[in-house]
């Protein structure tokens, strides 16, 4: 049978748009950007707790991008997901990766919490194993500033993913001091984890192994599997070299254990830092995680011009003599 030239050239046009559409698609999912949403397929999903699982996502089809690399090193960031139905988008904070610290540019991974009646988050949490999803980012949320060693991280709930970040940037930056108290409503969001018994190790000094002896844990503490979560944190925690010029502080604390937050942990924390007296650049306290969680410990952030803005200090930090310590809100 004799093909017709002008069918062979719309058979060779389809053939090349086929081809470049494939390719597009493939170059598509390299390239993750600010500005575009762009798919990527989720890979793996492991539960952290009834509400909360992590989301593995696109790691091949980011290996070829360096886009995220320069950011893991310097700030606290973000991408949005977009529910392509309902046309909105929802901002997440990436967690630090597991195994392959040196090459984080493979892997985006988000701890997500299905919010009851939220539309992101359940819509997230009901996709099947494999569904694509389209994501826009990175978004700097907060650069690290880089004479920045010293930071206290108050964390409430999924609020711990951008502490993991900083505790990532500041690892790499010798003579650093980080601090994360997290607190959760139940120990399955930190299952693993140890609660301290308060009474008998509060400071710095207990984590630098000064006051080891007196190191002990609540006795109704379950010793479970460690979730996902701990694992990372005690990673950093056993990672970070712990002398007097660089340590690594976590304080897990439950509220279905009466273990909450105190302003005395932070006044400690403050006084902890005079004594160590090493640093003399840029002291931040970040405060991230539900609204009211934020606005009991820092104040209400404030919307002017159709922007989030910081808002004045207000809160228990407002009550605190900070001894030159900044607040920043996520
Ligand atoms: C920079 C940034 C980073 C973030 N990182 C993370 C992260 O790493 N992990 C994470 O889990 N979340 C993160 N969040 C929060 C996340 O963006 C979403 O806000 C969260 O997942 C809830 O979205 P949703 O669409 O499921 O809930 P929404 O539908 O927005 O609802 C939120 C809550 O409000 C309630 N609600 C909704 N409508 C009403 C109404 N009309 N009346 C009363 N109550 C109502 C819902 O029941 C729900 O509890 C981040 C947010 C920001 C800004």
């Amino acid at each position: 049978m004799r093909i017709r030239p002008r069918y062979l050239v719309a058979i060779g046009t389809s053939i090349a748009g086929i081809s470049g559409y494939q390719l597009y698609c493939k170059d598509n999912h390299a390239s993750l950007n600010p500005a575009t949403f762009t798919p990527f397929s989720i890979e793996s999903r492991e539960r952290v707790s009834t509400a909360s699982k992590v989301f593995t996502i696109g790691q091949d089809a980011l290996s070829n991008t360096n886009v995220l690399s320069d950011i893991w090193g310097r700030a606290i960031w973000s991408i949005e997901v977009k529910q392509p139905q309902l046309q909105i988008a929802r901002s997440y904070t990436p967690l630090p990766p597991s195994d392959d610290v040196s090459n984080p540019e493979k892997q985006i991974r988000l701890l997500i919490k299905q919010e009851k009646g939220g539309e992101m988050s359940t819509y997230l949490h009901k996709l099947p194993e494999c569904a694509t999803i389209e994501i826009r980012g990175p978004h700097v949320e907060c650069v690290i500033p880089e004479n920045t060693k010293e930071v206290i991280f108050l964390a409430g709930g999924t609020g711990i993913a951008p502490a993991l970040q900083v505790a990532r940037v500041l690892r790499q930056r010798p003579g650093s001091h980080v601090c994360i108290l997290w607190a959760n409503r139940t120990m399955e969001e930190c299952a693993g984890a140890s609660i301290e018994d308060e009474s008998k190790s509060s400071s710095w000094t207990n984590w630098l192994g000064l006051n080891s002896t007196v190191r002990t844990f609540e006795a109704s503490t379950p010793i479970t599997r460690q979730g996902p979560i701990v694992k990372l944190l005690e990673g950093f925690r056993s990672e970070m070299p712990q002398s007097e010029a660089s340590t690594c502080t976590i304080k897990y604390y439950v509220d279905e254990k009466q273990k909450f937050i105190k302003p005395a942990d932070i006044v400690q924390q403050l006084q902890d830092s005079q004594s160590i007296g090493v640093n003399t650049g840029a002291k931040i306290i970040f405060v991230s995680g539900p609204d009211g969680f934020v606005n009991y410990w820092a104040g209400n952030k404030l919307w002017i011009d159709g922007q989030e803005t910081q808002g004045p200090l207000g809160g228990v930090l407002s009550r605190l003599d900070l001894q030159g310590w900044s607040v920043w809100k996520l």
